[in-house]
């Protein structure tokens, strides 16, 4: 199992270059077992569970180029034959993101079997709003031995519109939904619909493709359903998470970064803390160039769906509250079990502690290095971030989690001057 190694204190400097959004990729990935025709990707981020996505799509039998042998984010992706319509527990179990191919193998096989998920470290993370919304517009849905299956019923075979209104809002949720309404007869309406940036940029590609849908970026999405999608080309909006986990390694760790590539105007919440925190922004169109003196100010936050507070940036910016001068709280709304870093911020030499939902950091001055443990993907950006700031030598294990949602994290941080490697 890989590792990462680093010692900490170098402030960091230079330029970053963002990836394209991992949660929008998955979702625009899947999109393409909606049409028999080609679909051409780009700014498609290099890492593990674009990976894996992609194993499973060839399972299913989509066929994956990629025109340009150097240039791993440039994909032509073609659903022309569809063999199989099954997402196997094996799959699913390594990335709950496989239950995106469940909404358009339905809408465009009118069967699937997808493995149920189960919970993971974050949380329990149920997707039956998935298959209440599926069920809504005429699906038969069974759950057995661990699976999702699901089938639509003769003569016509195809969804139905329906009007859905989900209990919570729930992203994945909210894409399936959207892909399966796409090719459904008849309108759907999506109340209560996620509003983050990727399933906007989901829904602008739908839109090439020939789907009819209004309301993309609100809580209400109108999908007029269509016979059938066409081929389109793509470009994937940047990660955001990304972005903003490289802003706040610069908070923590102090120096001077520009941020390139980057879509700030989906960083508003992210950003106002990080200022509030004297992290000092210039803005441009793409880029951000963030520049921190001494140490941060103790910032309170709490997460929330978009536009708020990102949940997925919530052990980042606590890591940055680790190092900072007073005491904050940090109230987590999303997953129930999200806080699995703090534990091994401790034994870096944070001193916070639970209560609940809520997280109370002590910011101390200096951490210290240690091995620490990756519990969750971003659990393990965040104790980079704090190792990165630590005096002496962290070792961060089990980073295949960090590997699932970075392209390539600490080869931009050894160009930004981070003293870290790999240990294969
Ligand atoms: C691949 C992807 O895009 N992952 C993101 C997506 O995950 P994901 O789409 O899985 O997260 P959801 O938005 O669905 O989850 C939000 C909350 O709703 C609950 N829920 C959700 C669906 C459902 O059917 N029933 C139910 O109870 C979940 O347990 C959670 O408590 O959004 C999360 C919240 O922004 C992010 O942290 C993840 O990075
Ligand atoms: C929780 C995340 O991803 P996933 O939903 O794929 O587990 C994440 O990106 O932080």
């Amino acid at each position: 199992m890989d590792k990462l190694r680093m010692v900490g204190g170098t402030p960091l400097k230079g330029e970053v270059v963002i990836a394209g959004a991992k949660n929008a990729a998955l979702p625009i990935l899947c999109a393409c077992l909606l049409t028999d025709q080609p679909v051409v990707l780009r700014n498609v981020p290099d890492l593990q569970d674009v990976r894996t996505m992609l194993k499973l799509l060839q399972e299913i039998g989509v066929t994956v180029n990629f025109p340009n042998a150097s240039d791993r984010s440039h994909l032509v992706l073609s659903a022309a034959v569809i063999k199989s319509s099954e997402a196997t527990y094996e799959m699913v179990k390594t990335m709950r993101a496989s239950i995106l191919v469940l909404g358009p193998l339905l809408a465009r096989m009118h069967s699937a079997k997808v493995s149920l998920p189960g919970g993971c470290a974050i949380g329990a993370r149920p997707v039956d709003q998935h298959i209440k919304g599926l069920k809504a517009m005429g699906a038969s849905i069974k759950i057995k031995s661990g699976y999702i299956q699901a089938e639509t019923k003769p003569p016509t075979d195809r969804l139905k519109g329906a009007s859905i209104l989900t209990d919570m809002i729930t992203v994945t949720g909210t894409e399936n939904l959207l892909m399966a309404a796409t090719l459904a007869s008849g309108i759907t309406i999506l109340e209560n619909a996620a509003r983050e940036p990727e399933v906007g940029d989901l829904a602008e590609l739908l839109v090439k493709m020939g789907a009819k849908i209004s309301g993309i970026g609100s809580d209400r999405l109108v999908i007029e359903g269509v016979e059938k999608l066409h081929g389109a080309e793509h470009s994937v909006i940047p990660d955001r998470i990304e972005a903003g986990t490289f802003l706040c390694a610069v908070a923590a760790a102090g120096g001077e970064v520009v941020v390139k590539h980057c879509r700030p105007d989906t960083l508003d919440a992210v950003m106002v803390k990080l200022k509030e925190a004297g992290l000092q922004m210039e803005v441009g169109p793409d880029w951000i160039k963030a520049s921190m003196q001494g140490r941060p100010k103790a910032v309170s936050f709490r997460t929330s769906e978009y536009p708020a507070f990102p949940t997925d940036m919530q052990a980042q910016l606590m890591a940055v509250n680790a190092v900072a001068n007073g005491s904050s709280m940090i109230t987590e709304t999303i997953f129930e079990n999200r806080f699995m870093h703090v534990q091994e911020l401790n034994r870096l030499g944070a001193d916070i502690a639970i209560e609940g939902n809520t997280a109370i950091a002590q910011g101390v001055e200096k951490l210290s290095g240690a091995i620490v443990m990756a519990t969750d993907l971003r659990a393990s950006a965040s104790l980079v971030i704090a190792g990165l700031a630590a005096q002496g030598e962290t070792q961060v294990d089990r980073i295949y989690h960090l590997d699932r949602g970075y392209d390539r994290m600490e080869h931009k941080l050894t160009l930004l001057g981070a003293k870290i490697e790999r240990i294969k």
